[in-house]
């Protein structure tokens, strides 16, 4: 049994950027997979803290709220900078990257297509910093000269958005690169690459 387990639905939705930095960093975990007929039926939501998946456990640790398993694990791997200085970078660029997540995770949970082309206009500006970031961190990461919790925010939502728009890293030549060498590393690309990821849906999919 491995020391790590992660609860979640058949979906990639919250959990995905966890599961992206355990494989990355080569961290056995197992995973419960809870489908909505187990979760409608009540006894896990009721046991679940704030009511809502993903739940992490990390031995007898029993933590919930995404972003809080994030940072755990990312201070127990290694990827939350060299330093307090790094940490607090890291921190900047990774609540940005939540305001966008947040309005990609809106983006797909409507029931038509109708944001879709407003939301199309607004990545530009909402992607520059990162671009900019990029291009003159010569580290070849969000921060510094690792890869860090940020970094997997980053490289997840750029694979989740050259889906919706293939052309939209065209104007962004150091997010294309960083993606291009972020995806060349060894344990992400095997995850990628593999039915596992390819097979679960980004977010439950949309009943008529
Ligand atoms: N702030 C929480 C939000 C968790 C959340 O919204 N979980 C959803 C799935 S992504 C859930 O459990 N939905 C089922 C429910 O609320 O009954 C986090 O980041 O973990």
């Amino acid at each position: 049994m491995a020391r790590f387990t992660l609860t979640y639905f058949p979906v990639q939705g919250r959990a995905e950027v966890i599961r992206l930095m355990l494989k990355d960093q080569g961290a056995d975990f197992d995973e419960k997979v809870v489908t909505m007929e187990m979760w409608k039926e009540g006894t896990l939501k009721a046991s679940c803290l704030f009511g809502q998946l993903p739940m992490f456990q990390d031995g007898d640790l029993t933590l919930y709220q995404t972003n809080a398993i994030r940072r755990h694990l990312a201070r127990k791997l290694g990827v939350y900078g060299k330093d307090q200085r790094e940490a607090a970078l890291i921190d900047m660029m990774d609540e940005a990257l939540q305001d966008i997540l947040n309005k990609f995770i809106k983006l797909m949970f409507e029931k038509d297509d109708t944001g879709k082309e407003g939301y199309l206009k607004g990545l530009p500006k909402d992607f520059m910093p990162f671009e900019k970031t990029l291009s003159s961190n010569e580290g070849g990461f969000l921060v510094g000269n690792k890869i860090s919790l940020a970094d997997y925010a980053l490289v997840l939502l750029l694979i989740h958005h050259e889906v919706l728009s293939p052309t939209f890293l065209d104007a962004f030549p150091s997010l294309q690169d960083y993606l291009k060498r972020m995806c060349a590393r060894p344990n992400l690309q095997a995850y990628h690459q593999s039915d596992e990821f390819k097979s679960r849906p980004i977010v439950p999919e949309k009943k008529a």
